[in-house]
């Protein structure tokens, strides 16, 4: 799990590993360089390509310039362009510019003539964690330029111009790509700064886990090998009864297909035994579609107590309160609450309290602002989502790209797989799906809800490989035993 820290604290961060491994700042740099040049070198290969760095007066600049070297050592046609003067810039900046070769072309803003850099790779190492304030004078004036460029952009650690903690204040970099060292700064993970963001990696510069948890964060990033250890082993004299026996409700009217997914993910993430509660006409339907799960009738209501775990709401349509209000008084057992059970939750806040704790709630971003009300962008979102799973001890999964599970302890963990193809409709009844399932087979809600996200955005990726803008919900489901193969869940 990788620990998500403030921009404030990463200096000390630096220091204090630097100090206990014996290495010097600039050896962490060096580091940090080569992480980034080996991800470059795996998708620009060819040796020809010009490439131009820009390099801010501190330690992002002083990676720029690093790189700038290591690349030129690979062959690339390199170039920075300087704006601050040797002694105003970082000591690690200094070291690295004295060890620039000579290949290497240098400009001192403003004398760079953008028509060379505008067929090149641009390489942002303006600021990183260190900014402070909104870009302005020549870094505002450079950064609008490059913006306009049409060719690849790649920011080092964060776009410049981002602050890491809180919500951009004018102009910043528009990146393709952005490489962030070690674990993803908060700022990287929010909708409203996805244009400069581009595609997010992460760039490992050896610090091990274990020492960022000293630092004491309650945002972590989720790595496939933290979710490897939450799975359960089942042996090989395992029967249907351990991989647990689940209740699915919704699916009325003409919304039948809503849980159908639900279901067909459920026996597809392991399930032994999936019951469907119907009505009417769509009993058949569900029948055909799912031929492995049970329907049920108005009366398996009464016979709760027997499921190990329940998951309510795609396609549940408008329902009175009592029906939820009789469910979880019924029930002390936590249970999977998305779609319309959110929507009833959203207009009888009384019930709130009655949701046994430990219960999962999967909103997306409007299902969230019915329950918790308008929020002017995602650092309050989250703060709010936080607030909510403490205050009425559930789970909070909001939904987007970057899905964050928010506990009753005050924890928030942040998805790493998933893709853009993902947004259609009924992906997330697969999700509730597959939490349900997993809650089933007798994980924690924590770890049904990492467990489900997770191979719910891996299964989303697989998918998307062959069907990319194509995809739809349903491939999402023939892709969750590709996830568990790719993972080496068995
Ligand atoms: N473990 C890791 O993650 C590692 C991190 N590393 C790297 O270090 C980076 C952080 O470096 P950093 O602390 O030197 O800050 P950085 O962002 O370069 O800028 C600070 C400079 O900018 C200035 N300044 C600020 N705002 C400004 C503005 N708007 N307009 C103009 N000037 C402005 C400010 O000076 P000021 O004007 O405030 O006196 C100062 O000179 C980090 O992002 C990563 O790339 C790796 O090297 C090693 C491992
Ligand atoms: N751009 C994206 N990147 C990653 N995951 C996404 C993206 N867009 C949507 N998803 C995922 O797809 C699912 C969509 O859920 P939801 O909006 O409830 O869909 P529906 O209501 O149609 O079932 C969520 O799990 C969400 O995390
Ligand atoms: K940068």
């Amino acid at each position: 799990m990788l620990s998500i820290l403030p921009g404030k604290k990463i200096a000390e961060l630096d220091k204090s590993y630097a100090r206990e491994v014996g290495i010097s700042s600039w050896e962490l740099m060096e580091r940090a360089a080569e992480s980034f040049v080996s991800w470059f070198l795996k998708g620009f290969s060819g040796v020809q390509e010009k490439v131009f760095i820009f390099s801010g007066p501190g330690n992002n600049g002083g990676d720029g310039l690093a790189i700038a070297r290591l690349l030129s050592e690979k062959g690339f046609a390199v170039s920075v362009v300087l704006f601050s003067s040797k002694e105003n810039s970082s000591v690690d900046w200094q070291v690295n510019f004295d060890k620039l070769p000579e290949g290497i072309s240098r400009y001192q803003y403003p004398e760079i003539d953008f028509e060379l850099a505008s067929s090149a790779i641009i390489i942002d190492a303006l600021f990183g964690v260190g900014i402070n304030r909104a870009l302005g004078g020549e870094y505002l004036e450079v950064v609008n330029t490059l913006n306009q460029l049409s060719g690849k952009k790649i920011s080092i650690d964060i776009p410049s111009g981002l602050p890491s903690d809180s919500l951009v204040e004018g102009v910043a970099f528009l990146a393709d790509m952005t490489v962030s060292f070690q674990f993803p700064k908060l700022s990287l993970l929010i909708p409203e700064h996805s244009k400069y963001v581009g595609d997010l990696h992460i760039a490992d510069i050896g610090i091990p886990d274990s020492f960022l948890d000293q630092f004491g964060s309650n945002k972590s990033f989720v790595q496939a090998s933290d979710i490897q250890k939450m799975h359960k082993r089942f042996d090989n004299f395992s029967h249907k009864g351990d991989f647990g026996r689940i209740l699915l409700i919704g699916g009325r009217g003409g919304k039948v297909g809503a849980i159908i997914l639900s279901t067909c993910s459920a026996m597809r993430t392991g399930s032994g035994l999936v019951h469907v509660w119907a009505e009417g006409a769509s009993k058949d339907v569900i029948h055909i579609s799912c031929c492995e799960a049970m329907v049920e009738g108005e009366k398996i209501l009464d016979e709760l107590d027997k499921f190990d775990a329940l998951g309510i709401g795609p396609g549940l349509g408008e329902v009175p309160q009592d029906l939820l209000r009789n469910i979880f008084q019924s029930t002390g057992k936590p249970m999977v609450l998305d779609a319309d059970a959110l929507n009833v939750l959203s207009k009888h806040p009384e019930l709130w309290d009655l949701i046994p704790k430990g219960s999962i709630l999967t909103p997306h971003l409007k299902e969230f602002e019915r329950l918790t009300g308008k929020s002017s962008h995602h650092f309050e979102r989250l703060d709010k989502a936080s607030e909510y799973a403490v205050q009425h001890k559930v789970y909070l999964v909001l939904k987007g790209a970057f899905t964050s599970i928010s506990t009753p302890d005050g924890k928030q963990y942040f998805n790493s797989t998933g893709n853009k193809h993902m947004a259609t409709a009924g992906s997330g009844d697969v999700l509730t799906g597959m939490i349900t399932s997993f809650l089933g087979q007798g994980y924690d809600p924590l770890n049904a809800s990492l467990c489900g996200v997770f191979h719910h955005g891996l299964a989303g990726e697989i998918a998307s490989k062959t069907k990319a803008r194509g995809m739809i919900a349903t491939d999402i489901i023939e892709s969750i035993p590709s996830s568990f193969l790719e993972m080496q869940i068995d």
